[in-house]
C-alpha cells in the first residue's frame, strides 16, 4: 500500500490543476488515470475540435472582404486541416503533460482507479497489477465525463460516431448526419460540412443552442443552412441499422429513413463513475456527484471526498472544470495545514463563477460567446432585469471586419444594482471580445463606471459604447 496526502482520480485538465495547486500548497499527490494524461480536453475534445474548426472560419472570413475574396479560390485541403488537427492533439500521446507532471512532483498511477471504502483507492494497473493507494487527506474525483447514447434500436451494431470519433477520424465521410443540437452537434456540423460531407443535422426540438439567447441559435442555424448543413428541427431518430461495412439506414418515424454514411450522436454527456466504486462510499454508481462550494461531495460524511470539474455537473467546460481545479486544490492544502478558509462567494476557498458567470464560446460560424444569465435565467432567478440589444453590423469596427457584418450583442442589466448579470455576443470574430463582458459580470462593475471603459475606435468593441448608450436611452 502506498500512501499520499491526495489521491486524484482523472488526470483531464480538471485532474492536473487540482493536483498542482494541492502539490504547490505543500502535499504529496498522486494522479491516477486510465487513459491519457490531458483528458478528453486535450485529444477527443476542445483542442482537436477547434482545431478542426478553425480552418473553417478562417476560410469564411476571408471570403467576406471584398480583396481576400478575390483571392481566396479553392475549397479547405481537408488533408491539410486533419493533419494539422492530429498535431494538436499530440497524435494521442501524452508525453509532454507527463512531463509536466512530472516536473511538479507529482506521482502518476496508470491504470483504472476505483474508490474502496473511506480515503481508500484501487488501482488496475496498465502493467496488470493492483495497487492500493492510500489517502491521509482526501480523494478527488475528476473523471469527467463520455457520450451518453440514446437507447435506440439498432444503435450498439451500427458503429455510429461519438465526439471521440467526430473529433479524431481520419477521412471525410461523403454523407454525415448528426443527431442533437447542442454545442458539440453544432461545431461539428460546422466542421464536417466545411471539410466537404454533406451534413444533415437532426434536432428532436425547434431551437439549436438551448441554452442560450434564442437568437443565438437562430444565427447558428441560419450560418449552419448557408453552409450547405441539411437543418430539420422537429425529427427523432427512431432507430438504425449498418448495411455490413457500408452505409448506415436512420428511421425517422413515419415511412422516412435517411442513408448516411456516418451517424453521429451527439446527445449529451453521462458521468465517468459507473465503474468508480461508489457503492464502497454509500453512493449509486452512474451518478453525478453535487459538491458544496469547497469542492466536498455533499453526500459524503468525513469531509474527504471531493469531486471537480464536470463529473460534478456544476459547469460541463475545461476553463470551469480548472477553476474548480484551482480553488479546491487550494482548499484541500489549506485544511491539511489548518488555515482558515474564505467561503464566502467570490472567496479565495469558494467556486462562484462556476454558478454566476459562464462564459462560453461556442466556435460555429457565426460565433457565440456568452456569460452569465441569459434573460429568462436572470428571470427564473427573480431578479429585475432588462435585456438591452443591438445590431453589431452597425459597428464600425465590425463592418470593416467583414463586409456586410450580421451579429447581434445583448445585454442583461441588473435594474435594482446597475449591473451587467449576462452578456451574449453573436458574430464573426466575437470569441475575443467575451473576456471583456466576463470581467463586467464577475467585477459587478456599475455601469455608470462601465461609461469610462472606452473602448478603442474601430473595433468591434465599440459595440459596449452602443449597448450604454442604448440602455441609457432606454433607461430614460
Ligand atoms: C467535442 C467536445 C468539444 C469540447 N470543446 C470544448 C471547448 O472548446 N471548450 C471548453 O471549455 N470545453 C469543451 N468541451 C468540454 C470539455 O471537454 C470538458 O469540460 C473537459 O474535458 C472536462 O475536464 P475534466 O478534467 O473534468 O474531465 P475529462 O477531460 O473527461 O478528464 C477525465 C479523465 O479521467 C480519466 N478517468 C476517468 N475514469 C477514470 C478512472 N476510473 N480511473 C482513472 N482515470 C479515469 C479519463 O481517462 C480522463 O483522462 C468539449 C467537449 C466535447 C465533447
Ligand atoms: N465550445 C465549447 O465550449 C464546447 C464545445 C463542445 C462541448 N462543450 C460542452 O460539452 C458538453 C456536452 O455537449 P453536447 O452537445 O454533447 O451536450 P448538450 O447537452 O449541450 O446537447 C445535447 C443535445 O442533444 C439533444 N438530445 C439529447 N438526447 C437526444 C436524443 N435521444 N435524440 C435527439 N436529441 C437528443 C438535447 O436536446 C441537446 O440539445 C456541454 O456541456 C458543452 O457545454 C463545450
Amino acid at each position: 500500500m502506498d500512501t499520499y496526502d491526495v489521491v486524484v482520480l482523472g488526470g483531464g485538465p480538471t485532474g492536473e490543476n487540482l493536483a498542482e495547486r494541492a502539490r504547490a500548497g505543500g502535499l504529496e499527490v498522486a494522479v491516477v488515470e486510465r487513459e491519457l494524461v490531458g483528458g478528453e480536453c486535450s485529444y477527443w475534445a476542445c483542442m482537436p475540435s477547434k482545431a478542426l474548426l478553425r480552418p473553417a472560419v478562417a476560410l469564411n472570413e476571408a471570403r467576406r472582404v471584398a480583396g481576400t475574396r478575390e483571392a481566396v479560390t479553392g475549397r479547405l485541403d481537408a488533408a491539410a486541416v486533419l493533419r494539422r488537427r492530429d498535431e494538436f492533439a499530440s497524435h494521442w500521446r501524452d508525453d509532454g503533460q507527463v512531463a509536466w507532471l512530472d516536473s511538479t512532483g507529482i506521482a502518476l498511477v496508470r491504470g483504472h482507479g476505483r474508490l474502496d471504502g473511506e480515503r481508500r483507492v484501487v488501482v488496475d494497473t496498465s502493467d496488470g497489477e493492483r495497487r492500493v493507494l492510500q489517502a491521509r487527506h482526501a480523494v478527488a474525483v475528476c473523471t469527467g465525463t463520455r457520450a451518453a447514447l440514446p437507447d435506440l434500436p439498432g444503435l450498439a451494431e451500427a458503429a455510429v460516431w461519438t465526439s471521440r470519433e467526430a473529433t479524431s477520424a481520419q477521412e471525410v465521410p461523403g454523407r454525415l448526419a448528426v443527431v442533437g443540437g447542442g454545442v458539440v452537434a453544432v461545431e461539428m456540423a460546422t466542421a464536417w460540412a466545411a471539410l466537404g460531407s454533406r451534413v444533415t443535422l437532426l434536432v428532436r426540438g425547434g431551437a439549436l443552442l438551448p441554452r442560450t439567447e434564442p437568437f443565438a441559435g437562430e444565427a447558428v442555424a441560419e450560418g449552419l443552412k448557408e453552409a450547405g448543413v441539411d437543418v430539420r428541427f422537429g425529427v427523432a431518430v427512431a432507430g438504425l441499422s449498418r448495411v455490413p461495412g457500408g452505409e448506415v439506414v436512420l428511421e425517422l418515424g413515419g415511412a422516412e429513413t435517411l442513408r448516411m454514411d456516418e451517424v453521429l450522436f451527439a446527445t449529451g454527456r453521462v458521468p465517468a463513475t459507473a465503474d468508480l466504486g461508489l457503492e464502497t462510499v454509500g453512493l449509486a454508481p452512474g451518478s453525478w456527484l453535487p459538491v458544496d462550494v469547497t469542492g466536498q461531495v455533499v453526500d459524503v460524511p468525513g469531509g474527504w471526498l471531493y469531486a471537480a470539474g464536470d463529473v460534478n455537473h456544476r459547469a460541463l467546460l475545461t476553463h470551469q472544470g480548472k477553476y474548480q481545479g484551482r480553488v479546491f486544490g487550494t482548499v484541500i492544502a489549506d485544511r491539511a495545514a489548518g488555515r482558515s478558509l474564505d467561503t464566502e462567494p467570490w472567496g479565495r476557498s469558494a467556486a462562484t463563477a462556476d454558478r454566476l458567470a459562464v462564459p462560453q464560446v461556442v466556435f460555429t460560424d457565426p460565433e457565440v460567446a456568452s456569460v452569465g444569465l441569459t434573460l429568462d435565467e436572470a428571470g427564473e432567478r427573480g431578479l429585475r432585469v432588462r435585456a438591452v440589444d443591438y445590431e453589431l453590423g452597425n459597428v464600425a469596427g465590425a463592418s470593416l471586419y467583414v463586409d456586410r457584418y450580421r451579429g447581434r450583442a445583448r445585454a442583461v442589466v441588473d435594474l435594482d444594482r446597475e449591473v451587467l448579470v449576462g452578456v451574449t455576443f453573436v458574430g464573426p470574430g466575437v470569441a475575443e471580445l467575451l473576456h471583456s463582458a466576463t470581467v463586467a459580470v464577475v467585477g459587478e462593475v456599475p455601469i455608470g463606471r462601465l461609461w469610462h471603459a472606452v473602448p478603442a475606435y474601430p473595433t468591434i468593441s465599440e459595440v459596449w459604447l452602443r449597448l450604454l448608450e442604448t440602455y441609457r436611452g432606454s433607461a430614460g
